[in-house]
């Protein structure tokens, strides 16, 4: 908590010396407190600063996993001083805004304005990591996530950063274009050797987008393989940006001030996975970040970093935490006698390391507790039950809103759908099909990948090719799948485009143009698709599975309140019950034309901002923050 003395003190000096960040809108509660934190620190020894690389990444002695601590080390006596007045400042409870307010004279009208405009109770300093984030780098949901949550999160009052590699590739080297070099870099000792990262910096949105930089992240190709495969060296890859992500807050100044100890980690997906094992194995040993947490965030479990078990002495990791990523593999998974299964399962030591863990909807986290959906980590998954949560993503209303798209030749909103109408046109004319507003326009946009289902559309195509309908594809992914795409646009030259790559106007041009969008997933932990597609007035047809079935409600012309519903969850996930439901939905849509609009205009009034989400990921966080690191 503040104290109303310690900030008067600070504030008054620092007002008129700290710098001011070129769009200062919004964060005007932390312009307060970092500048009492920077200037308690000038008050302390700052001689050694705690969070010198060299100092993080010595190899600590530590008990093995999940021990019971023993005393720590003594705090270094130079970062306490600075420290300890930080701590009491990070998480403003309300009540200690309002005394802010009072120390804060000079800016008085700032700080009321700015409590009345964050409706967060307690602001707190948030670092993403993530393989992706859009508009940088997206190879799917992973990236559109991590590029809005944070702002999200950010507009409600919290201090965010994003840790993300700076990928150039070509293609993406412009979308770093406004990000600067911070002038600092750090050596991390692993895979045999201290490999430099620098970190560049764009401020954006009132969200501070930090790039690790390092040679391995240029090089042509998707962000995570190429045409020949998944790169040989992702390990090593996202290793690194786990551990730059481990010191982004400790050494980068940004907007004149540090982040510091007290941060909640969000890690996401496999890529990041590594940052609690860091955090409990060589960071709270020497008394860093204790006051931190983390959060795993699972988008999808399908990939978990699972490399040979001889690599683990690359990763620089205590040979004594070896068990947090200790993964054998089942005896049929092997693939020959001599074959121990043995192998590090990065996303294994998030699960048994972060303070909390959530899923992108409560369905598919419950799924992930079964063995039919764990894949593998099932059991410690629901060993951690207590912290497992499900949070239906939001979506990006600035990216993905009718009215306002610049990717769509016509605009249009619940109240006129006219231009609905005018972008299927347009799109039949693009494609090249014939330009018919009676026939029934389906539409897929995905990676080419077993999760998707893309098997039983392959499967469906001959008997849907058959009715009246016209079927465009979008992806990229599995060549076999990409060349059979091909193979059935010349078998049926007027029903169906299959368009192999991946382009984001065109996937907003689809899901303006369709009448229905196809999701048969065998699991979806959430799905983006049917939600741009329900605020687009695109009904989706799914299989009721994860997020999906959370999220797209069957059509029942007989609910209570008349017609209900938005679209079409069919189960189980077969050939016929697909054509099933396609079959009733495009029946529908020819013959049911006023419920067919309801349809629309009910997926359309859905709210799915991520302001509700966001306000469920604050209180995972306060949770996190309630109880005690898992692992100490
Ligand atoms: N060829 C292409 N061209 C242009 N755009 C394309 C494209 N292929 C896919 N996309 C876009 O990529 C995103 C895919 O998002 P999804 O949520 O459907 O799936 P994904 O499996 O990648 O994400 C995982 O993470 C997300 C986020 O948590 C979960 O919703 C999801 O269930 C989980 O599998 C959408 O924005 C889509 O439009």
């Amino acid at each position: 908590m503040a104290t109303p003395g310690v900030g008067a003190a600070c504030l008054a000096p620092s007002a008129a010396a700290a710098p001011r960040r070129p769009s200062y809108a919004r964060p005007r509660l932390h312009l307060v407190r970092r500048r009492c934190v920077a200037e308690l620190s000038r008050e302390g020894p700052v001689s050694r600063p705690l969070h010198s690389p060299a100092q993080q990444l010595a190899p600590p002695v530590v008990p093995g996993f999940l021990a019971p601590p023993t005393p720590l080390p003594t705090v270094p006596d130079a970062g306490v001083g600075d420290l300890g007045p930080e701590l009491q400042f990070q998480g403003i409870e309300e009540d200690s805004v309002d005394r802010t307010v009072v120390i804060a004279s000079e800016q008085d009208s700032e700080i009321i304005d700015a409590k009345e405009q964050f409706p967060a109770k307690v602001t707190r300093s948030i670092v993403f990591v993530t393989g992706e984030a859009a508009p940088y780098a997206k190879s799917g949901g992973l990236g559109d996530v991590c590029g809005s949550l944070p702002i999200a999160l950010a507009a409600r009052g919290h201090r965010v950063m994003v840790v993300m590699p700076r990928y150039l590739n070509g293609s993406s080297d412009k979308n770093y274009a406004k990000a600067f070099y911070t002038g600092k870099h750090i050596k991390v000792p692993c895979f045999g050797g201290s490999h430099e990262v620098t970190f560049f910096h764009e401020y954006r949105d009132s969200v501070d987008w930090v790039f690790v930089d390092h040679p391995s992240y240029h090089r042509p190709g998707s962000l995570y393989g190429d045409n020949f495969g998944a790169f040989g060296d992702n390990q090593f890859r996202y290793t690194l940006l786990c551990y730059a992500a481990c010191e982004a807050p400790l050494i980068l100044e940004l907007g004149g001030y540090i982040y510091g100890q007290n941060c909640m980690f969000v890690v996401n997906d496999w890529h990041a996975s590594l940052v609690p094992v860091l955090l409990a194995s060589k960071y709270r040993p020497y008394g860093v970040y204790r006051d931190s947490r983390s959060t795993l965030v699972i988008h999808n479990l399908a990939h978990q970093g699972v490399e040979p078990a001889s690599t683990y002495p690359d990763l620089g990791l205590p040979p004594e935490w070896y068990g947090a990523l200790e993964w054998v593999f089942p005896e049929w998974a092997r693939r020959h006698a001599l074959d121990k299964g043995e192998a590090v399962n990065f996303l294994k030591g998030a699960v048994v390391t972060a303070d909390r863990i959530v899923t992108v909807s409560q369905g598919y986290s419950w799924e992930v507790t079964t063995a039919e959906g764990g894949q593998g980590l099932n059991e410690l998954l629901s060993s951690r039950k207590s912290v497992l949560n499900g949070i239906v993503n939001g979506i990006d209303i600035n990216d993905w809103n009718p009215t306002s798209d610049k990717c769509l030749p016509y605009h249009y909103s619940i109240d006129d759908l006219s231009g609905k109408a005018k972008c299927k046109a347009e799109l039949q004319k693009e494609l090249g099909l014939p330009v018919r507003a009676d026939v029934p326009l389906i539409g897929f946009i995905g990676r080419l990948d077993y999760q998707k289902g893309i098997d039983l559309i392959k499967m469906a195509i001959p008997d849907l090719m058959r009715e009246d309908v016209q079927f465009v594809m979008l992806g990229s992914g599995d060549p076999i799948f990409e060349g059979w795409m091909r193979s059935t646009e010349s078998s049926y030259k007027d029903k169906f485009r299959g368009w192999v790559g991946f382009s984001v106007p065109v996937s907003h041009r689809i899901t303006a143009g369709c009448d229905i969008l196809l999701m048969p997933s065998r699991f979806e932990p959430c799905g983006l698709n049917q939600l741009y597609a329900m605020q687009y007035g695109t009904i989706p047809v799914v299989h009721a599975t994860g997020g999906l079935r959370d999220t797209v409600e069957t059509f029942n012309p007989f609910g209570k309140k008349g017609e209900e519903g938005t679209g079409w969850a069919f189960s189980p996930l077969t050939v016929d019950k697909m054509l099933w439901a396609l079959r009733i939905a495009t029946s529908t849509y020819r013959e049911h034309k006023p419920s067919w609009e309801g349809l629309m205009k009910r997926g359309m009034s859905k709210d799915h901002t991520w302001d509700h989400a966001a306000e469920q990921y604050e209180q995972i966080f306060e949770w996190a923050f309630v109880d005690q690191p898992y692992v100490m």
